[in-house]
């Protein structure tokens, strides 16, 4: 059974996360970021999952009912949402182990001998049964996934030090000076946030934990295993997920905490040869199952462009984009290096280059945005790397009547 730990605030998000949290916020061209952990799981056969939340969980909640509802015939293949149980005199989840602790209980349902608690927060395809492999063959207590990342980046990370065997000797959270590898002086080995545990050692772990105030894997839990038990690193870098295509990035994993990052993302999607491939049937990454249309391009320019379904797109140019699902562009619209979220109507000759557009919004007629970022501050939020955001929209501003009205072709 599985734990993922989806309670995230994603603050570096903002506003993205303003009303949702960050395994809620929509990725690519129809998927949520928890799809890809959930997917993981599911693909690896990992089939009985509690999905713990705590921050803004609503939208989360929303995603699973429609996405993530499994055959009732299954009793035992489900992805249930769990709020805090407040088993604890703390009123809510204090951080991600105490966020597990308060959960033990339906451990007792299943009696798994070995149990992952993963995080929701990142874009990437693993084949857990492999990570589970290791773990019995090193006869582990603890395995905890991980991959090298660039020195300067390490401070926003766990970061392991394993001897030659891979046991962990030492584990720093979010440390200001990290230690290269031994082996590679420009990164260090990052904690991916994803561990197995047997099943006895978490339950006695948190337990202990919990006795003593310690409320969060990587600042307090792991740092003390990784002295009392078995904790290994399992190598990322050794997953091999059926299909993955020679052009991609080998052992491709984001931690999309920040917009700039977020926006990378996508653009790792997009091109003949992605470093990150949608497309992989062997791996299929699954979200909700949305009934509409195909999208509909009446004319115009579209190149390098993702397309979600039910768009319209009239005499439109698009380039280097991704446009979720029920977008409307009207005539004369350019959009370039762009993703535009669901129910979002682009106006008619609107200018969009570098923007990033939330649902539910209506850019008006002739609006310009990504272009003069000083003008564009005062509406918008613009990150450092010059990304404008245009906030969630009110659903009420575009109700599906009018989309519908402005489906029609005439022009
Ligand atoms: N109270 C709560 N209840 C339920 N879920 C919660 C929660 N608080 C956070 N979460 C979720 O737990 C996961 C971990 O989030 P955190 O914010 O605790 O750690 P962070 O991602 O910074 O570091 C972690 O992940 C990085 C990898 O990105 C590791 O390197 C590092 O060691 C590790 O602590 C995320 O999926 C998040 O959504």
């Amino acid at each position: 059974m599985a734990f993922v730990m989806a309670g995230g605030e994603g603050s570096r998000l903002r506003p993205l996360t303003a009303d949702r949290c960050k395994p809620a916020v929509p990725f690519g061209s129809r998927y949520r970021i928890v799809d890809f952990v959930l997917t993981n799981l599911v693909n690896s056969d990992i089939r009985s999952i509690y999905l713990l939340v705590q921050y803004k969980p609503q939208s989360l909640i929303e995603h699973i009912r429609k996405a993530w509802t499994v055959s009732t015939l299954f009793s035992e293949q489900f992805v249930t949402v769990v709020p805090p149980q407040m088993t604890s005199e703390r009123a809510l989840f204090g951080g991600t182990s105490d966020a597990v602790y308060q959960s033990l209980n339906l451990m007792d349902m299943h009696r798994p001998d070995l149990v992952a608690v993963f995080g929701a927060d990142h874009i990437y395809r693993m084949d857990v049964q492999q990570m589970v492999r290791f773990h019995r063959e090193n006869d582990a207590d603890i395995s905890v996934a991980a991959l090298p990342v660039p020195l300067e980046q390490a401070s926003n990370f766990g970061i392991i030090e394993t001897d030659t065997s891979g046991r962990i000797t030492g584990f720093q959270e979010k440390p200001e000076q990290a230690r290269p590898m031994p082996n590679d002086p420009q990164r260090a080995y990052a904690s991916m946030g994803n561990y197995l545990f047997n099943a006895d050692v978490l339950r006695a772990t948190l337990e202990n934990a919990h006795k003593d105030g310690a409320t969060d894997f990587g600042h307090h839990v792991l740092p003390r295993l990784s002295q009392s038990h078995q904790v290994f690193a399992y190598d990322f870098a050794t997953n091999e997920v059926p299909d993955t295509k020679p052009y991609e990035e080998k052992g491709y994993w984001r931690d999309v905490g920040t917009l700039d990052t977020y926006f990378e993302a996508h653009r790792d999607m997009l091109g003949l040869e992605p470093r990150f491939d949608l497309f992989n049937p062997q791996w299929p990454i699954f979200s909700s199952y949305y009934q509409g249309p195909t999208s509909w391009v009446t004319s115009g320019e579209l190149d390098n462009v993702l397309l979600g379904a039910a768009n319209i797109i009239r005499n439109a140019k698009i380039r280097n984009s991704i446009l979720r699902r029920e977008v409307m562009v009207e005539p004369g619209a350019q959009i370039e290096d762009c993703v535009i979220m669901d129910y979002v109507r682009i106006g008619r000759g609107a200018k969009l280059r570098h923007v990033i557009v939330d649902r539910h919004n209506v850019i008006p007629a002739g609006a310009e945005i990504g272009f003069d970022l000083a003008r564009d501050r005062e509406k918008y939020h613009v990150t450092e790397g010059g990304l404008v955001i245009v906030p969630l929209g009110d659903v009420r501003y575009y109700s599906r009547e009018e989309r519908r009205i402005g489906a029609g072709y005439s022009d």
